[in-house]
Order: structure tokens, then C-alpha cells, then sequence
């Protein structure tokens, strides 16, 4: 069974047609680069992977499941996990309480539970601490655990947004920009990160990036899409030498 599996997804807004006839098909664990110019559809089709979009048409389905029916918080219970272009994380928690609040869908316990401290309460709440600060550990933000995140750099946001999204353990992560506004120390830093998480999770990533030596030195397969349209899709070697490809970013008197 596929991981996920798009079909024929279009998705309109009014008379916009935003995405049209994507297809796609993971079967897991593989590194795939989604591009294109600006406004040609990849946050959209993130957003209908995700569940924040129900697609005008086609199908999504996560493992054997169509999701076209699910709210996000149910995408992500299946196993999406996703970061947004502009980071998106709670500025009035601290870093670690980031960390924790975004497993709260699995803490399987009830009002009730919490009022009275139940065994199930105890034992959830000490998973969702275990998980948070083995990630912590793990991408080297242990000393920020207290802090605010609008008090950190904006490269340690996006790793703490990161960690947020690994700690629902999902099965595919889709990354949105993650080098948008770092610089470039930064970005050598978070190729390393990204590849290393690759790797160590086991995940399938997908990645929308502008930044194309982020994207050429991670993804192993690429998908370009222009005005909704896939237009060139191939390793990034392919992709840079795809006549489509260079005229859709650099237009034809570039050529
Ligand atoms: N909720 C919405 N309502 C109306 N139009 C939308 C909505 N979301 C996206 N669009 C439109 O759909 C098109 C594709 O937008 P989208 O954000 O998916 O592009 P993108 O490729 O991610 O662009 P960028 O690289 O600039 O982030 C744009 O014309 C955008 O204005």
C-alpha cells in the first residue's frame, strides 16, 4: 500500500484554479522536492496534503485512507506533520511546552482524568515529556527548553518548529520554505539538519524550497509546478536542465 497517493486533485478557489490534475504517490521513506515559481500552487497542494484544504476534485489517500473528509488535527493523527512558510509557533509557551502541546491529539485522556491526576493522565503526560525532550536533545535545543521562542534567533525557531513537528511522529513530514529568511550559515546548518533527520526518522520528507541549493544537495526526486500545472518532474539533475522548467522560472527571453 502506497503512503500517500494524490489522484487527479484539482482545487479551486471561485473562479481560480489554484491546482489542477496533481498525481503523486509515495510509497515511503523517499526525499521529494515540490517547486516552481511564486503562486504556482505548492503551499496549496501542502494544504490539501495536509487537511487544511478539501480538494474541488481528485483523491488523497494516506495510508488506505481517504482524507479528503478528515480536519487536519486528522491528517496529522494518520501521520502528516508539516511546517508553514511563516513559522507558525505559540510565542507565549515556551520552547518546550511548543514541543508538548502538539502531541495533545494522542494524550487519550479526559477532562476528568486531568481534574483528578488518573493513572492514564500520569502516563500520558510523562510520554508526551519523553518524546519532547529526547527531540530537544536530539536537534541540540535542550538549553532553549525555557525560553520563548520570539526570544531565539530565527534559525532556532525553525528547528524548534521542526521538533514540533516530529514530535507527532508522523510517518511523512512536509517542510514549507524551511530556508526561507535564514541566512546562509543558517542553511548549510539546516541541510544537515533536514538530511540527518531524514535519515535518522526514517521518514518520507516533501519539501517546497526556492532555495535551490537546498533543494538540489536533499531531494532526491523533483516535482515542478506552473500555474497549478505539473509541468517537468525528475531527478535534480533532470530538473535543471529541463527546457520547461528554466522557462518557467526565468521566462522565455532568458532562454
Ligand atoms: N485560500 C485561498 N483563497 C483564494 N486563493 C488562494 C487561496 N490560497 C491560495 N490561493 C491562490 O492560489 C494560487 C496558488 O497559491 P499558493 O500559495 O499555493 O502558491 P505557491 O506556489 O505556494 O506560492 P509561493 O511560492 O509564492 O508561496 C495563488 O494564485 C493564490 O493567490
Amino acid at each position: 500500500m502506497a503512503l500517500l497517493e494524490m489522484k487527479n486533485m484539482t482545487m479551486r478557489f471561485g473562479g481560480l484554479t489554484a491546482v489542477s490534475d496533481f498525481d503523486l504517490t509515495f510509497q515511503g521513506g523517499e526525499f521529494m522536492g515540490l517547486i516552481g515559481p511564486n503562486g504556482a500552487g505548492k503551499t496549496t497542494v501542502f494544504n490539501v496534503a495536509s487537511g487544511f484544504y478539501k480538494p474541488s476534485q481528485g483523491n488523497v489517500v494516506f495510508k488506505g485512507k481517504d482524507t479528503r473528509g478528515l480536519k487536519p488535527h486528522g491528517v496529522t493523527a494518520l501521520g502528516v506533520a508539516r511546517t508553514f512558510q511563516n513559522i507558525r509557533l505559540w510565542h507565549e509557551l515556551s520552547v518546550l511546552d511548543n514541543i508538548r502541546i502538539a502531541q495533545h491529539y494522542r494524550m487519550g485522556y479526559n477532562l476528568m482524568d486531568c481534574f483528578l491526576r488518573t493513572k492514564r493522565y500520569k502516563r500520558a503526560e510523562a510520554k508526551i515529556d519523553s518524546i519532547a525532550w529526547q527531540l530537544l536533545e536530539q536537534l541540540d535545543l535542550k538549553r532553549y527548553a525555557e525560553e520563548k521562542p520570539n526570544n531565539l534567533p530565527y534559525g532556532l525557531q525553525r528547528r524548534v518548529e521542526i521538533a514540533r513537528a516530529l514530535s507527532v511522529q508522523p510517518d511523512l513530514l512536509l517542510l514549507d520554505e524551511p530556508a526561507a529568511g535564514l541566512n546562509s550559515a543558517d542553511v548549510d546548518g539546516l541541510i544537515k539538519l533536514i538530511r540527518w533527520i531524514h535519515k535518522e526518522f526514517k521518514l518520507t520528507i516533501w519539501m517546497i524550497e526556492h532555495q535551490m541549493t537546498v533543494v538540489m544537495s536533499l531531494c532526491e526526486y523533483i516535482k515542478v509546478i506552473d500555474f497549478g500545472r505539473t509541468i517537468a518532474e525528475g531527478t535534480p539533475s533532470e530538473i535543471q536542465q529541463n527546457p520547461a522548467v528554466i522557462k518557467a522560472y526565468l521566462g522565455d527571453s532568458e532562454i
